[in-house]
């Protein structure tokens, strides 16, 4: 039921006016860049995409975004948000008539494309989530220690599939990620070996020096060594030298069923590109929430 142009009569210009806030972020931060991609991400896996997210715990109510897999997202894919809602409300005729669900999807668009990645027209309908519990988010968000039937079982139970899953992956093309969460691929592997076998050797060397063992809990590296502020295909070459930062990244090509598209999409850039736009429009259909089942948020973070 999603559809472009959705807002054509209440708030014709809303695409206009969310990437000139998204603009304006993405001058003073890349970070609004990975940070705004992954928020949907989460969205969409928990409740279907409706903002459920964003809203913060209040009262007896602890929400979706304090759950431990959801305390990574940076602050400013919120922030992007939220600035963006100011700026549709500010127009009197699109006051409170977009949704806070659509405007991340719009952002999340214009995010991908200002780093470089694929430009595709966004559908947009989606109205915001009644309810955000932290409870709500086990067992729904892949962690980075999965293989290949754990990531395809869980993307598959949202509509995905595994061509979907490697595609979306590639989100992981730009952005950070904390040392915690790969530690064990470069010291405690396993009994035979501390490392990774599957990880390249001087990558995984580089890796232990900007993560030593006691680091920082806030140090955070980035995902992509080679071009982490583009949106691009180098995410595959790199898994091709053994450069996936997670398991969850390595598997797609260590693992036969996966290795032939991520070898397609490392020589061709618009084969990914292709592959991504299909990927993501789907995500964005995930569990879309009508009529009774949801509203149009005043505040992004707060119930009506
Ligand atoms: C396939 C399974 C996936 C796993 C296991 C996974 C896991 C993770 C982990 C552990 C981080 C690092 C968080 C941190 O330490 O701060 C991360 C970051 C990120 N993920 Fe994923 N992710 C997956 C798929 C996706 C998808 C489908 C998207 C979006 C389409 C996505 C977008 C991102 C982005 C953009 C970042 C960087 C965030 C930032 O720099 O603030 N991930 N992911
Ligand atoms: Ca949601
Ligand atoms: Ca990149």
């Amino acid at each position: 039921q999603l559809r472009q142009n959705y807002y054509a009569k209440t708030c014709p210009n809303v695409e206009n006016i969310v990437r000139a806030a998204v603009n304006k972020k993405f001058s003073q931060t890349f970070v609004t860049v990975p940070a705004t991609i992954r928020l949907f991400f989460h969205d969409c896996f928990v409740q279907g995409c409706d903002a459920s997210i964003i809203i913060a715990s209040s009262g007896g109510n602890t929400a979706e975004k304090d759950h431990p897999d959801n305390l990574s997202l940076a602050g400013d894919g919120f922030d992007t948000v939220i600035k963006a809602k100011e700026a549709v409300d500010a127009v009197p005729s699109c006051k409170n008539k977009v949704s806070c669900a659509d405007i991340l999807a719009m952002a999340t668009r214009d995010v991908i494309a200002l780093a470089g990645g694929p430009s595709y027209a966004v559908e947009l309908g989606r109205l915001d989530g009644l309810s955000s519990k932290a409870s709500s988010v086990n067992g729904k968000l892949p962690q980075p220690s999965f293989n290949l039937n754990r990531l395809n079982s869980l993307f598959a139970a949202n509509g995905l599939t595994q061509t979907d899953m490697i595609a979306l992956s590639a989100a992981h093309t730009v952005g950070f990620s904390h040392c915690s969460k790969f530690s064990k691929r470069i010291y405690s592997f396993s009994k035979q070996n501390a490392v990774d076998p599957t990880l390249n050797k001087a990558y995984a060397t580089q890796l232990q020096q900007m993560c030593p063992r006691n680091v920082n809990p806030l140090i955070a590296i980035n995902m992509d060594p080679n071009t982490p502020r583009k949106f691009d295909n180098v995410y595959y070459k790199n898994l091709q030298q053994g450069k996936g930062l997670f398991t969850s990244d390595q598997v797609l090509f260590t693992d036969p069923r996966s290795k032939p598209t991520v070898n397609a999409w490392a020589t061709s850039s618009q084969a990914f590109n292709k592959a991504f736009i299909t990927a993501i429009t789907k995500l964005g259909r995930v569990g879309v929430k009508t009529g009774k089942n949801g509203n149009i948020r005043k505040n992004c973070a707060a119930f009506n």
